[in-house]
């Protein structure tokens, strides 16, 4: 068993984003693999590790791997220890002397966790980290299937993670934002269909806004600890619907007047399925993040979706069918060809 002893502080009472800090810490330390436990006087239970946490904290590193012993250190400052089970053998009832006594008897290095010390007035610098702490980029320390493309981390993500903010402190839950994402851009594609300037100009706006909450759920998910597999799964599965039906969509009014957007649209729609595809098939046969070293060319979700937006506001949805068609098909068989020499 490993064991996490939080200190109390008062400040732990105090709400950030939906959930109490002290709810915050605990599942943060629980993900980790420790049993928690808050105190004001120590007393030790036997366990094989134990984690030590004196300074009030926000911990924003989301899968801590602490193994060996260690002095954890953030920004700085002390936050607390991780000691092997022998700590045991010089706990002495006073928790400062012998943490010194078992300093001195071991040689521990310093580990640095992403955390910010807590205190009334940063409160709202720790809220700004705690929001950017949930962007799919290799600095947050997540490990998702695919970092998040240029356009959602540069523009998605600013409005996605103000919205999230809001929704944190309301009951609605990751599935129920995915499902309502899907429902924003089957509106967006029925806009399509109605064939005028007005409506395709809000269809490719509605578009670019489900890009946008589609942002949401996974934020959700990862400030509230509610991620699923399953919504995962249906995130992605949901995702590959919409790009599908927004592109037939596109397709079937422009074949009206041309059946060959059958052809170009045909294309598209396979390779919006084959960036996904290729992606997700890297990450279940590589069993890591996909992560293109060097070039790619920037046809992922966030750019398809931005590109039919864009196109649609200058009336010229055809460009974004054609765009899509071409990048997508080159992006995959870019792939093929790059990953034969992939090595790390
Ligand atoms: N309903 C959902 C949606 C997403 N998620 C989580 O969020 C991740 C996707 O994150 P995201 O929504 O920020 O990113 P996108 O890939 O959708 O752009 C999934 O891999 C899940 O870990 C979830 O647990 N439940
Ligand atoms: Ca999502």
């Amino acid at each position: 068993m490993r064991l996490a002893y939080v200190k109390n502080h008062e400040i732990y009472g105090e709400k950030l984003l939906g959930l109490t800090l002290r709810e915050r810490i605990e599942k943060t330390l629980q993900r980790a693999g420790f049993d928690v436990r808050f105190f004001d006087e120590l007393s030790l239970e036997e366990a094989e590790d134990y984690l030590i946490i004196l300074e009030p904290v926000l911990i924003l590193e989301r899968d801590l791997l602490l193994e060996g012993r260690k002095i954890l250190v953030s920004d700085g400052f002390t936050v607390g220890y991780f000691f092997g089970g022998d700590f045991r053998t010089v706990f002495d009832g006073n928790l400062q002397s012998s943490i010194e006594k078992y300093l001195s008897l071991n040689n521990l290095e310093s580990y640095e966790i992403w955390a910010i010390k807590l205190s009334n007035d940063n409160l709202k610098t720790a809220e700004k980290l705690l929001l950017s702490s949930l962007i799919k980029a290799k600095r947050t320390g997540l490990k998702p299937a695919y970092y998040d493309g240029w356009i959602a981390r540069e523009i998605n993500r600013k409005v996605s993670l103000r919205i999230s903010r809001l929704l944190a402190d309301t009951s609605v839950t990751p599935n129920q934002i995915t499902v309502f994402s899907f429902f924003l851009s089957l509106v967006g594609s029925a806009l399509f269909l109605l064939n005028s300037y007005l409506t395709t100009l809000l269809a490719g706006v509605i578009i670019q806004l489900h890009s946008i909450i589609d942002g949401c759920d996974g934020e959700i998910a990862r400030l509230k600890f509610m991620e699923s597999k399953y919504g995962a799964w249906l995130d992605g599965v949901l995702d590959r619907y919409s790009d599908f039906i927004i592109v037939f969509s596109i397709t079937y009014v422009l074949s009206a007047s041309n059946p060959v957007y059958w052809i170009i649209g045909f294309l598209a729609a396979f390779a919006s399925l084959m960036i996904a595809y290729t992606g997700d098939k890297f990450v279940a046969a590589y069993m890591r993040t996909y992560s293109p070293e060097g070039f790619a060319i920037p046809i992922t979700r966030d750019f398809r979706l931005l590109i039919i937006f864009a196109c649609s506001v200058v009336n010229l949805p055809s460009l974004a069918l054609v765009i899509i068609a071409l990048l997508g098909n080159f992006e995959a068989l870019r792939r093929i060809v790059a990953l034969r020499s992939y090595t790390n």
